[in-house]
This record gives C-alpha cells, sequence and structure tokens, in this order.
C-alpha cells in the first residue's frame, strides 16, 4: 500500500556529506521535505553509542536513513578488513538500536550487492543471501552488511516497526571518494585519465584484468530509488536497487576515456585484485514496486566528468 511521507517530517540523513548522503539531501529537498537533518561525523561520532543515544532522544526523527559507513572500493575493504567490520557494526547498532529506543517510525538501512555470494547465479536476486561462500576482497564488510539485513529483520518481527533494508549495486556519481588508492572504480577512472589528459601521459594503467563486470548506478537514481522504497514499500525481504546492466571494467575505461577526451593507451596490473567476477543485480522487486531506473551509462559518467571538473579544487582525494 503506497504511504506519501509526510513532507514536514524530521527526516535525519546519516552520512549527510557522503555520495549517497548528498544525493539523498538533494533528493528530499526537491521533493519538498523542509526538516532534513544531517550532522558530519565532527558533530556526532556514529561509533560513540551514548552520544547517538542522546541525539535521538532529543530529536525523536520521524524517518531514518542509514548512508553513514566506512566505506572504500577493492583495495581499501581488503587492505582494512577489521576497521571495515569492526566501524560498519558499531555505527549500524549504535544507530538501529537508537532508533529502536525511540520508536523511530520509518527508517531505510543500506548494505551493498557485496553481501551475495561471489559465484551467485547471476542476475542476483535477493533470496540467494547467505546461499554460498563470499567474495574475500569484501567479506569483512559484507558480513557487517548482512548483520544489518538481520537487525532490520529481528526489529520487524519482534516490535513490529515497519523498518526496510535497500541493496545498493556500485555507485557513482557528484560527491564521491575520488582518492587513487581508497576509492572505487569509477571515480578513479575519472580522476587519473582527467590527469593523464591534462599533463599529455602517453598511457595510464589501470588495476587487475579489466575482465570483470560491474553493474554501475548514479548516485542521483539511487537516491529516488531510495524515496520510492520508503513510500512503495514494506517487506521483510532486502531490495535491490541497480540497473540490471553490467559492462566489464575494460568497457567502462573506454567509455571514460571517451568522455573525459584521453587519447593515450590502456595499460592493466595484474598485481591488483579483480575481485568477483560479476554482481549484476536482478532488479525485478523494484521494478515492480513501481521505479526503473532510465538514465545511461554514458549520460551518467558525463554527468560526473562535469561535475569533476568544476569541483577538482574540493573533491575528496
Ligand atoms: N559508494 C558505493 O559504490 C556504494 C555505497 N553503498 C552504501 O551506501 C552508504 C553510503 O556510502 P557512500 O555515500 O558511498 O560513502 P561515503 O564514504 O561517500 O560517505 C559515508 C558517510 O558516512 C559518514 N561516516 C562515516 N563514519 C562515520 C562515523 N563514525 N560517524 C558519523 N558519520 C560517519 C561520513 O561522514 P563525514 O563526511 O562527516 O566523514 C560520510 O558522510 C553505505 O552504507 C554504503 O555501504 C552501497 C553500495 C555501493
Ligand atoms: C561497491 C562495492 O565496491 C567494492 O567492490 P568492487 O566492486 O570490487 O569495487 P571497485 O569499484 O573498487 O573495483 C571494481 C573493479 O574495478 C577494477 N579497477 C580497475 N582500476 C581500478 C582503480 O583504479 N580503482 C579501483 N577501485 N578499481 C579498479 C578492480 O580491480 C575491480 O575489478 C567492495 O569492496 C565494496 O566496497 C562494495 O560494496
Amino acid at each position: 500500500m503506497p504511504t506519501e511521507l509526510d513532507r514536514d517530517a524530521t527526516i535525519y540523513i546519516a552520512g549527510h556529506r557522503g555520495l549517497v548522503g548528498s544525493a539523498l539531501w538533494r533528493r528530499f529537498e526537491r521533493e519538498g521535505f523542509a526538516n532534513l537533518v544531517g550532522k558530519s561525523r565532527a558533530e556526532l561520532d556514529l561509533t560513540h553509542r551514548r552520544n547517538v543515544f542522546e541525539f535521538f532522544e532529543s530529536l525523536r526523527p520521524g524517518v531514518v536513513i542509514l548512508a553513514a559507513a566506512k566505506v572504500g572500493g577493492i583495495l581499501a575493504n581488503s587492505t582494512y578488513p577489521a576497521d571495515f567490520l569492526s566501524e560498519n557494526l558499531q555505527i549500524q547498532t549504535n544507530v538501529l538500536d537508537a532508533a529502536l529506543n525511540v520508536r523511530v517510525p520509518k527508517l531505510l538501512f543500506l548494505g551493498s550487492s557485496c553481501i551475495y555470494p561471489k559465484f551467485a547465479e547471476q542476475p542476483i536476486r535477493e533470496d540467494s543471501l547467505l546461499t554460498g561462500p563470499l567474495e574475500p576482497t569484501n567479506d569483512a564488510y559484507a558480513i557487517a552488511k548482512i548483520a544489518g539485513i538481520l537487525n532490520i529483520q529481528a526489529v520487524r518481527r519482534q516490535y513490529g516497526l515497519p523498518w526496510i533494508s535497500g541493496m545498493p549495486t556500485n555507485l557513482y556519481g557528484p560527491g564521491d571518494n575520488f582518492s587513487a588508492e581508497g576509492s572505487h572504480l569509477l571515480p578513479a577512472l575519472i580522476r587519473r585519465y582527467e590527469t593523464a589528459k591534462n599533463n599529455g601521459d602517453e598511457y595510464v594503467i589501470n588495476w587487475g584484468s579489466g575482465t570483470p563486470r560491474r553493474e554501475l548506478m548514479h548516485v542521483d537514481d539511487m537516491a529516488a530509488a531510495c524515496l520510492h522504497l520508503l513510500e512503495n514499500y514494506d517487506g521483510d525481504q532486502q531490495v535491490n536497487i541497480g540497473t540490471g546492466r553490467d559492462h566489464t571494467v575494460s568497457e567502462l575505461a573506454d567509455i571514460v576515456a571517451n568522455v573525459v577526451g584521453f587519447e593515450g593507451e590502456i595499460r592493466w596490473d595484474p598485481e591488483k585484485p579483480d575481485g568477483t567476477p560479476r554482481k549484476v543485480l536482478d532488479v525485478g522487486v523494484l521494478e515492480r514496486s513501481g521505479w526503473q531506473s532510465t538514465r545511461t551509462i554514458v549520460e551518467g559518467i558525463a554527468d560526473t566528468v562535469d561535475w569533476y571538473r568544476q569541483n577538482e579544487a574540493e573533491v575528496r582525494v
């Protein structure tokens, strides 16, 4: 049963300065929500349990979206698994417990497509969760996210609150982290190619073999899907959020090269991890609920390259 969110509700977007949180903020503002609340990590560190409880007791939000997490690309995840597991468990347990304490009526928890088994049948359906071993480069992060899904299901069962979970595919867009070592594929490529073009370099070196396939979604589409789910979905099972279309890393690199205008050679570094060979989501549940992604990958990358060029001095690196 669709339920429109009250445009005057107090909506706490945890992680509102990140890639996802800032896109959610833009989307909700555009849709007329008047009481959005965000706190930077410096203002409220979500690993500090007591502070998180006090914040929720004073704010008593009507809607919470949990987009705060320790996030990084394949190398960051495989180099710092203990940090990814511990910080994410702390952040989400504190936020979900504090939200339960004041009985927040609507809540969306965000995980990631890496929760699914490394060799899950493609496209990956929601019910393939916990049917096989995880991809080792991000298993610690994935376990924290799986705990979050179970936390939402447990609250629904024990307390009857209509909280939900969304599992986005790989995302990109304005506000991304463009760090050379810590970022995801697309921001890394955009910065590398733009720098190479500006420096007149003859070649760039990308990671791995270029053969893995990835599904990439523009973060503004993902934010629209999140609002849609909050208004149109009330179920126990996590919902995949993606486009349902994927490309090889090498194809994505060629698109970035074309959009940026880099004409040099592309080399590959086999010492860097490839990660899972393929993870394209089955987006049937999302589409049957009434939302579908329409932006093409070329449009999305062109938008992000424009944003990068206009904000190069301030991007996160
Ligand atoms: N990026 C992607 O490709 C994908 C992301 N997701 C999910 O989306 C969510 C958001 O990711 P994304 O926006 O990319 O990540 P970002 O790194 O861009 O943003 C994360 C945000 O979390 C905040 N944060 C981190 N640690 C703490 C803390 N201890 N206390 C308070 N705030 C904290 C940061 O705050 P501050 O800015 O103040 O430091 C930042 O705003 C995550 O749950 C992630 O799993 C899912 C699939 C793919
Ligand atoms: C969203 C998801 O993101 C992470 O998983 P991932 O999909 O493997 O992430 P990625 O974007 O970093 O890499 C995708 C592919 O791209 C190749 N690749 C080439 N060149 C660069 C490059 O320069 N940087 C990066 N990062 N990758 C590169 C790289 O070798 C790999 O084959 C999870 O850890 C976890 O955080 C998670 O949930």
